[in-house]
This record gives C-alpha cells, structure tokens and sequence, in this order.
C-alpha cells in the first residue's frame, strides 16, 4: 500500500495502532485528536484516504463531511464510530462517506478498506443535501448489538444504491423495517413505497395483484386494475413472505425483472417496471429450492445484496433499548407514561422471544394498559409473562389446534382484502390445492422423493399422488430428503 492516510481519533490508543498498522503496510500516516487538524490538513491538500471517527472534542466528523466532499470530492473517508445507532450508519451514507466501520473494528478490515480506497479512489453518488427525517431521537430501527451494527453497516452501504435486497429473518425481527428504511432513507425516497405479502394474497391473484389486470382478464375481473409494479413506478416494491410466490408467478417476476417491463394480465400495452425489489422471506429459500418450490434464478436476481436479521435472542442487548422506545411509542400514542425497572429489563432479557421484536412490543403495549403503577416492576413482568397464552419462556409447542387456527386466519385476512364484495367463485377448491401442495412435497422431501413411500404415506392412490404432482407442478428430486 502506498499513500498518506489522515488518521483522526480522540483516543491514542486507537491513533497508535492505527498507525502503527497502517505504517507497516507501507503508508504514510499523519494522525491527530481534534477535527480541527483533521479539516486543516485536508485544506492544505494533504492524504489519500481519511479514517477518522465521528466524535472529537471539537466536533462531530460526519458534520465536517459535506465540506471534505465539497473541498476534496475525490478524498475518500472511512468513518469509525462507537455512536453505534442506526442513524450514524445512516448519515455517514448520507454525507458520503467511503466506508462506515462500527467500533470496536477489526484492524485487518481497516486495512483492507484503506487499501481498497487507496485503489479506488472512484467518486460516490452526491451527498444528500437535505434533512435527514427524525435523528436519534425517533430512530428507524433500535438497537445497537453487534449483531445489529452488521445489519446497519450493509444499510449504510446500500443507500446510495439501487440494488437489490433480499432480507431474510424470522417473524418479527424487523424485515419491513428495514425495507422501508431502505426506502425512505435511499435514492428512492421520493417515490412510493409498495408492499405485497404473499402468503396473504390467494395464489391465482399474484399475478394479477402484482402486474394488474384488465377488465374481463377471469372470471370477476369486472373492471380494470394496477397492480403493485405499477403503483410502485419510481418508488420501492416490498415483495413479503416471497417464498410463498406460486412457480408460475415466480417464472412470470423472473421474466419481468430481466426485461425490465411487463403487461397487465390480459392486457397489450407494455409498461416499463421501474421499481427497486426488495424482497423478505422468514423461509429457508435454499431449501425450497431444492424441494423445486422457488426457482433458483430468481434467488439470485432478487438475492443480489443479502441481509439476515437476527433473531431477538441472539441480540438481548438490544431488549432493554427497544422496550424504553416501546415505552416512549406508547406514551406518544396517548397510553400513560411510564418507565421500566431495572429488575423488570432483566427478566425480559431471559426470554427466548419466539415472536421477537413483536412479541416484545405487543407485550410492553399491554404492560402500559395493565400495569396500574407509573415503575413497571419485575414482579409485574414475571406475573404478565407467566400468563400469556404463549409465554415467551416456553419454547413454542405444536398445538393441536393450530393447523385449524392458521388456516382460519389466513382466510379472514383474504376475506379481508375484499372488503365488502367477495372473493372470485371456486374458493374451495383453491383453498384445498394450497394445503395440499405443501402437504405433498413436504411428505416427498420426507420421504426422499419415494413416491410409492409418499401415497402410503398420505393414504393416496399412487396415481392420484402422479396426477397430483403433475397438476401442483411439484418438482420430485430423490434421494435427498430435505427436512
Ligand atoms: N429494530 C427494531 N426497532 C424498533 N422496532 C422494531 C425493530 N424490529 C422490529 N420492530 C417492530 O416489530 C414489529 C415487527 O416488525 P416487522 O413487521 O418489520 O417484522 P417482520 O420481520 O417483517 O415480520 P413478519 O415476517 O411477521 O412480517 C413492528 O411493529 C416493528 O415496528
């Protein structure tokens, strides 16, 4: 490496190793404590690359951004900070910064990315000018665990970016939020932000929800509809749960994404798709793909930057945080103040939150409605946990009741989206094909794709079983099984 690197910290330890480190590799270092030496140096037009933090004695680094930028657009600045909210990986994005690095860093990383800014040198997009929507006090997402500063970083990365998303995480974990992060804080924050969830929309509708429809397009089809890609031109679209997407959408998506435009179902006219997909899933795509569930090609269309969220209880640093905030929504929505006990976080801290960042929120909800004192006390906590219905404490047990439960709300929330009229005639038979599709490759997967074991299995004709297969469009792989 070859090059002067401008190195600013408050702390000396970190200027040593730092320097020390970049020293090594062959740079030329100048480091110091304040922004003030920092902005004077970069005035006089000395260094290649910045690594600087974010507060100094004298000031706040991502302030002195806009200017560097302005006086040295083709400097590159890593940002270093131990401010780790979402907001500080939002903004050093927001300002331009090269690179954003939470505290503490890994030394090899920083090299790495000197390295890669000395090479590059590229100019990014143009700093955002304006306002960013609400700062820390009003925080899109919460939390400042490792696991989540990884989420922030790859935030942070991709604002300036039109690229693909794929969040993948389980129920609650926070997926649209970050997909409407993504949006309100990315290029694209001026458009519309439009979400589809799959699993709650009929499978013969997809297609017809996402690219529209003409009038007379099937039976109810009685006027003419935009669809999701079309409402979402210029803007972001949310495609939810996209595991639960039918092949033949999924082949028609595919189609759509790599031409860049489509037609309404039934209609002529063609219609540019200008829209950013950012797509979730809580399901193991790879496994369905291998069940031949979910095509592969478009995993990797849609699958271009990928971002896990983690679970609730792999972060329980976070849960103290989140329920302060939970506390502090509540109040604004005219509920009673109140605060939380120190005995009463570290309960929630022991729980295994199967639902959550949702769980915990619905619970902290109910806390400020029940709980009579303006201290929610460990006590309470304990006693209000110990009777939910699904306690948090208990690992989810299968109910014998809930296949039942599933199924009847998933159809209320159909009937639902129809508000007053009526779903499309024929709804037994699209009901009964949804269940048995998972039904059928989950038994073939069990039974690694044996399908005369698989018709014992489900109490079938064999060759009701083929024709089944046939008309589901399940694609059998054997000897693998996949559960
Ligand atoms: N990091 C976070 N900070 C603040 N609130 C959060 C966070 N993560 C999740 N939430 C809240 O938890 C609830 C669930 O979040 P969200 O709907 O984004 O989850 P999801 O992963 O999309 O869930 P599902 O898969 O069930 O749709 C929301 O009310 C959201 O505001």
């Amino acid at each position: 490496m070859e090059g002067t690197i401008l190195v600013a910290d408050d702390d000396r330890t970190i200027r040593t190793v730092l320097a020390q480190a970049l020293t090594r590799a062959g740079c030329r270092v100048r480091a110091t404590g304040t922004a003030t030496t920092l902005w004077r140096w970069i005035e006089e037009g000395e260094g290649d690359v910045v690594v600087t933090d974010v507060m100094m004695p004298d000031g706040d680094a991502l302030d002195l951004l806009p200017a560097i930028r302005k006086r040295r657009p083709e400097l590159p600045v890593i940002v270093m900070s131990a401010q780790n909210t979402v907001m500080t990986a939002i903004r050093a994005a927001e300002v331009g910064a090269y690179e954003y690095l939470p505290k503490p860093f890994d030394l090899k990383e920083v090299l790495g990315q000197v390295s890669k800014a000395l090479n590059q040198k590229t100019r990014r997009t143009p700093a955002v000018e304006e306002e960013a929507p609400g700062r820390e006090d009003n925080l899109p997402l919460i939390g400042r665990s490792p696991a989540m500063q990884e989420v922030y970083r790859i935030l942070a990365r991709l604002m300036n970016t039109d690229l693909g998303v794929m969040i993948t995480g389980e129920s609650g974990t926070g997926k649209e939020l970050v997909a409407r992060a993504l949006h309100n804080y990315g290029l694209r924050k001026k458009g519309p932000f439009v979400a589809i969830n799959m699993a709650a929309i009929p499978r013969d509708l997809i297609e017809s929800e996402l690219f529209g429809h003409e009038k007379g397009a099937f039976t109810g089809a009685d006027r003419a509809i935009a669809g999701k890609f079309e409402q979402a031109k210029g803007g972001t679209l949310f495609l939810d749960e996209v595991g639960d997407m039918p092949l033949d959408a999924q082949t028609r998506l595919l189609r759509v994404l790599q031409e860049g435009e489509f037609t309404r179902v039934g209609g002529r006219e063609v219609q540019s798709a200008d829209a950013r997909i950012i797509a979730a899933t809580h399901q193991d795509l790879r496994n369905l793909i291998n069940e031949g569930r979910f095509r592969e090609d478009l995993f990797y269309r849609l699958n271009v930057v990928p971002i896990r969220l983690p679970p609730l209880r792999e972060r329980l640093e976070d849960v103290a945080d989140l329920a302060r905030a939970f506390l502090r929504r509540a109040e604004i929505e005219g509920l009673p103040r109140k605060t939380i006990s120190r005995e009463a976080l570290d309960i929630l801290k022991k729980q295994g939150w199967s639902g959550n960042v949702r769980e915990l929120e619905n619970l902290i909800r109910r806390l400020c409605v029940l709980c009579p004192d303006e201290v929610i006390s460990g006590q309470v906590v304990a006693q209000e946990i110990s009777a939910r219905p699904s306690s948090a404490l208990a690992p989810q047990v299968a109910q014998p009741q809930r296949l039942a439960h599933a199924i009847e709300a998933h159809l209320r929330r159909y009937f639902d989206l129809h508000g007053d009229g009526l779903p499309p005639d024929g709804l037994y038979d699209r009901i009964l094909k949804e269940m048995e599709l998972p039904l059928i490759s989950l038994s073939l997967s069990a039974t690694r794709g044996n399908q005369v074991r698989t018709a014992e299995l489900l109490g079938i004709n064999r060759n009701t079983l083929r024709k089944k297969i046939k008309d589901l469009d399940i694609r059998v792989t054997r000897g693998k099984r996949m559960m």
